[in-house]
């Protein structure tokens, strides 16, 4: 899954790709690489953001979901909003990605539902301005995963088919780096929910704290791709149904890596 965030203000390629055309340019280029899927955002959900109208989050994302959709690529939209979910679909997209996973919208299951797309449940506490201080866990591992249990129950009984479920993490987002490692080292404990696992490690702070230097600064995030590719081999290796990320060509080249690796095991 290949990242085009139409912001001015994301953290890891803020505004690059905010004028329309650069980001479908983008986007088509993202699938050139290898990407399967092409997300593309008009809110930024680093830590701190605020948020932007229904309005504006629609007109940064409709005419680029609507060309990339023209052009034939799978597109999903990453929205919180059920309004822009829907006029998403109708624009041709066919996944939704809720941070929230439904929580920040209680329109959003229906309106997914009603599409018949996958829906992708990111594990989440809260809005960016204040996420971080919800980031205490006595036991991260299982209460994400009996959190994202919650969810799933929810979203279900809201008429969500099961089998279009996908679950997430949510590195990053009211965790901090230690619960983030957790996660990605016991990916398992989420697989047995039973649903297929994103992971959206791409660039973030966690992966440039671990490669700080020596006076402690972080590796900025631009200089994070290949640790993030790392990231993507081993959650590859772990089960993981896709990754979102914003270098595709080293990703998707990691994928098939581990595909290979996890093939020729199965063979002998
Ligand atoms: N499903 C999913 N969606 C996401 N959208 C945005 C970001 C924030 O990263 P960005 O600003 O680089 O897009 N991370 C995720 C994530 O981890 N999982």
């Amino acid at each position: 899954m290949g990242v085009v965030n139409v912001t001015p203000d994301s953290f890891s390629d803020g505004g690059r790709w905010f004028d329309p055309d650069a980001a479908v340019r983008h986007g088509l280029e993202l699938v050139d690489e290898g990407a399967d899927i092409v997300d593309v955002g008009g809110e930024s959900t680093r830590p701190g953001a605020q948020r932007v109208s229904y309005e504006e989050e629609l007109r940064r994302v409709e005419p680029v979901i609507k060309a990339l959709a023209q052009e034939g690529v799978p597109v999903s939209v990453d929205t919180m909003r059920a309004e822009v979910a829907e006029a998403a679909v109708e624009a041709g997209a066919v996944l939704v990605n809720d941070v929230s996973g439904g929580l920040a919208d209680p329109d959003m299951p229906r309106v997914v539902a009603r599409a018949r797309v996958p829906y992708v449940v990111m594990h989440w506490r809260g809005h960016s301005h204040d996420m971080l201080t919800r980031a205490v866990y006595a036991d991260p591992v299982r209460e994400v995963r009996d959190e994202l249990a919650r969810r799933v129950d929810s979203v279900i009984s809201e008429g969500v088919e099961p089998e279009m479920i996908v679950l997430d993490p949510g590195l990053g987002f009211a965790k901090h780096s230690a619960h983030n490692w957790a996660l990605l080292a016991y990916l398992d404990v989420l697989s047995d929910l039973g649903h297929p696992l994103l992971i959206g490690a791409s660039r973030k702070r966690f992966l440039g704290r671990l490669l700080a230097d020596q006076d402690g600064t972080p590796r900025p995030f631009s200089r994070c791709d290949d640790a993030t590719v790392a990231v993507t081999a081993l959650a590859a290796q772990a089960g993981a149904w896709c990754v979102r990320v914003h270098d595709v060509r080293a990703n998707a080249d990691a994928v098939r890596v581990a595909a290979a690796w996890g093939g020729a095991r199965r063979a002998n």
